[in-house]
């Protein structure tokens, strides 16, 4: 069988390479990918008017009407889209610039710096590499990018080359959290739960974080190849930024679409956890990243979740709303090891939350 004909064929799980692109997409004689890369898929996307934005400062609006209307549009993006583009949310465009320049100088280390961190076990915090996938048919396929991805809270892990990175990565980690609390507690609003339930159930004094960056080198042939197929994310919410070059793609409605995004922006999805605690009202959005011709393309990624011990199900008045629960309740920390082990075969943590109907 040709190499996998639609992402539906993988299996749910990246499996962790321990080897770069990098090299081998600067070698000066590569013409074209070589055949463990060739993943033959329709990598193009739509464009679309509506993707929601969220204008992070109208939360905090003296304006009554103002902050119930973009309540209102927060609620729809994620029960719509699972995705919004948010603007105006503080975050200094220097600090994101420099995120995105101290990964690309990790990606730039010399390969010996960087192997250190070639994953041995999935609770490793530190972890880099390249990955791939398994098709049903047991084909191995490489994914053109690599990444490096820590641990960042409650506790904070991040490697030590180059030096600011550890910083940049402790201050982004810090605004990103208050960001997300502010987040969840209208989106805890709109569910229409009482002021700090979200807090405390999902413990997010210390909640999970996993800061990872991607680097997608330009591909001599990107209609064959993929950077991340179709996934969705473990976590709450996923914030991501990028150095301007396109490559997200979202699903909606079964069909992809492209993300632009204005400068300075965050591209947030909605992830499993939220799925799981909105008991099925938020969907976590399927993405993946395509791969081009020209340009190297980076992406920070901050995954976002509940803290590690706490057991994440639906939200008690959802179900009692609901009259059932429609997922079942797993540690938090459990089902990102399980994720990443690749232990689940062919089928995600989700799929295997769901309660099906009796
Ligand atoms: O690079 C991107 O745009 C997507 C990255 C992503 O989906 C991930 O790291 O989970
Ligand atoms: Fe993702």
């Amino acid at each position: 069988m040709a190499a996998a004909t639609a992402s539906t064929e993988l299996s749910s799980n990246i499996i962790t390479d321990n080897s770069f692109v990098k090299g081998l997409a600067e070698s000066s004689t590569l013409q074209s990918i070589p055949s463990q890369f060739t993943f033959a898929n329709d990598s193009r996307g739509s464009h679309s008017d509506s993707i929601p934005i969220i204008d992070f400062s109208l939360l905090t609006s003296p304006d009554p009407d103002q902050r119930a209307k973009l309540l209102q549009d927060l609620d729809k993006a994620c029960r719509e889209w699972g995705f919004f583009v948010l603007v105006n949310h503080g975050i200094p465009e220097t600090l994101m610039k420099s995120i995105i320049d101290a990964s690309l100088e990790y990606f730039e280390l010399p390969e010996e710096d960087k192997e250190r961190y070639k994953a041995k076990s999935p609770s490793d915090p530190i972890k880099s590499g390249s990955g791939s996938v398994i098709t049903t048919a047991n084909h191995k396929i490489h994914l053109w990018r690599d990444f490096v991805k820590s641990y960042v809270h409650p506790e904070f892990h991040c490697p030590d080359k180059p030096q600011i990175l550890r910083d940049i990565v402790y201050e982004f980690s810090e605004k990103y959290r208050s960001l997300l609390r502010k987040l969840l507690q209208a989106i805890g609003e709109n569910l229409g739960l009482e002021e700090g339930y979200i807090d405390e159930a999902l413990k997010l004094d210390s909640c999970f974080q996993l800061y990872a960056a991607n680097f997608y080198p330009p591909c001599p042939q990107p209609d064959q190849a993929i950077g991340i197929p179709a996934h969705t994310d473990h976590g709450l919410l996923t914030f991501l930024i990028h150095n301007g070059v396109a490559g997200l793609q979202i699903q909606h409605d079964g069909k992809w679409f492209n993300t632009n995004s204005p400068q300075n922006s965050i591209l947030v999805n909605t992830a499993d956890h939220l799925e799981i605690f909105s008991n099925g009202r938020y969907k976590s959005v399927k993405h993946r990243a395509v791969v081009n011709k020209q340009a190297t393309r980076i992406s920070v990624v901050m995954a976002n979740g509940a803290a590690p011990d706490a057991i994440v199900g639906p939200a008690g008045p959802l179900v009692e709303r609901d009259g059932r629960a429609l997922y079942r309740p797993m540690k938090f920390i459990e089902y990102v090891e399980t994720m990443l082990s690749n232990t689940v075969d062919g089928k995600g943590n989700l799929e295997c939350l769901k309660i099906q109907d009796q």
